[in-house]
């Protein structure tokens, strides 16, 4: 979960409890919120960052759909943004059990899910053991991050 518009502690707060409410779903595990440098070039304010982990009758794609059912619903219009500019709220779906699956608008793990402290950070929190395809673990890779010091997580959040 990522957002720096509109409030971006609520809005990953909202989110979490959005996708406790989805259907056949639970949330099993969920990481700190970090406050975090933004990556991509655009200047633009720090995100909030976090991590669920969800247990889910859902199907990956019935998952993702519902996804941007929430993004949607926080007032996110897709039309009007830039890669990797500023977000009211940005849902990624990161990993799916063991799956690996690559179609139209869907590709499992995410992609760029190894790179980011954005999301080593709160992803060691709540699948430290999980590996990647490099065959180092979540844990690994966010240990030897070399940028560390681009997320702070916060306290009580
Ligand atoms: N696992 C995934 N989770 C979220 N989006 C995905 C995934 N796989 C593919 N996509 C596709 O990525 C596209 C870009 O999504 P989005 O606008 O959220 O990207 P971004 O947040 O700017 O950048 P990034 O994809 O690098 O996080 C979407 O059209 C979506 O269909
Ligand atoms: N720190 C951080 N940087 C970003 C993020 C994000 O969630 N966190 N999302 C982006 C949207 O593509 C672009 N850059």
């Amino acid at each position: 979960m990522g957002s720096n518009l509109a409030d971006p502690v609520q809005q990953v707060r909202r989110a979490r409890e959005a996708l406790a409410r989805l259907p056949d779903t639970r949330l099993h595990k969920c990481s700190h919120l970090y406050r975090t440098r933004p990556v991509g070039g655009v200047a633009q304010p720090d995100f909030i960052n976090a991590v669920a982990g969800i247990v889910t009758g859902l199907s990956p794609e019935a998952l993702f759909a519902a996804l941007l059912e929430i993004e949607a619903r926080a007032g996110r219009c897709r039309a009007r943004e830039t890669r990797w500019g500023p977000r009211t709220l940005d849902l990624d779906l990161l990993l799916f059990g063991d799956l690996a699956l690559r179609s139209g608008d869907l590709e499992i793990p995410h992609p760029r899910l190894g790179e980011r402290a954005f999301v080593l950070a709160p992803l060691a929190e709540v699948a430290g053991d999980w590996l990647l395809p490099t065959g180092q673990s979540v844990a690994a890779a966010w240990a030897q991050c070399p940028d560390r010091g681009a997320v702070e997580r916060l306290v009580d959040a």
